[in-house]
């Protein structure tokens, strides 16, 4: 299988993202700080990563929250999964938001979220007045499994 290369210019002095171990899904990615920031409870905010990308056409880059720092300080992505576009050049950015009834500090250099790298298909929108009849229908949310 070919290489799938993503280009990336790192403007944060952190090391470059990388995969942990032979299987991983994820990279890890650190937060571009000049000094710690911290997140009163419910408080959001955008961190800077220092890395601008180009991923080849027909991928995406999904931007995920670290279990650890969910469970450990209740910190999490409030878009997850953060979607970037193949043709996005701007800098990544992350949307931390703290879920904790505590203030939480992230220092430069911190992991705070972890990228992985997706194939996606464009589709071509078809408009119709009728959609083809399933078992299903319109059932859903809970729907299944009730006698
Ligand atoms: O967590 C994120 C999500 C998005 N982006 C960047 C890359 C992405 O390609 C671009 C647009 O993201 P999205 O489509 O989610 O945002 P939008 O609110 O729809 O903005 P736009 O109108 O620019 O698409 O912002 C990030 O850096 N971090
Ligand atoms: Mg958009």
């Amino acid at each position: 299988m070919a290489d799938i290369i993503v280009k990336i210019i790192n403007k944060s002095g952190n090391e470059l993202p990388a995969y942990a171990t032979a299987d991983a899904a994820g990279m890890d990615l650190r937060a571009h700080l000049e000094t710690a920031v911290t997140l009163q409870s419910l408080e959001r905010m955008l961190i800077p990563t220092g890395l601008f990308m180009e991923l080849p056409a027909g991928y995406e880059a999904q931007v995920r929250p670290r279990s650890g720092l969910a469970i450990k300080q209740g910190l999490t992505l409030l878009n997850t999964p953060g979607t970037i576009d193949a043709d996005y050049r701007g800098e990544i950015k992350i949307i931390i938001i703290n879920l904790s009834n505590e203030p939480q500090t992230i220092q430069p250099g911190d992991r705070i979220a972890q990228m992985v790298i997706a194939p996606f298909v464009q589709a071509v929108i078809e408009p119709v007045t009728v959609l083809t009849d399933t078992v299903r229908g319109a059932g859903g949310f809970g729907h299944t499994g009730k006698s």
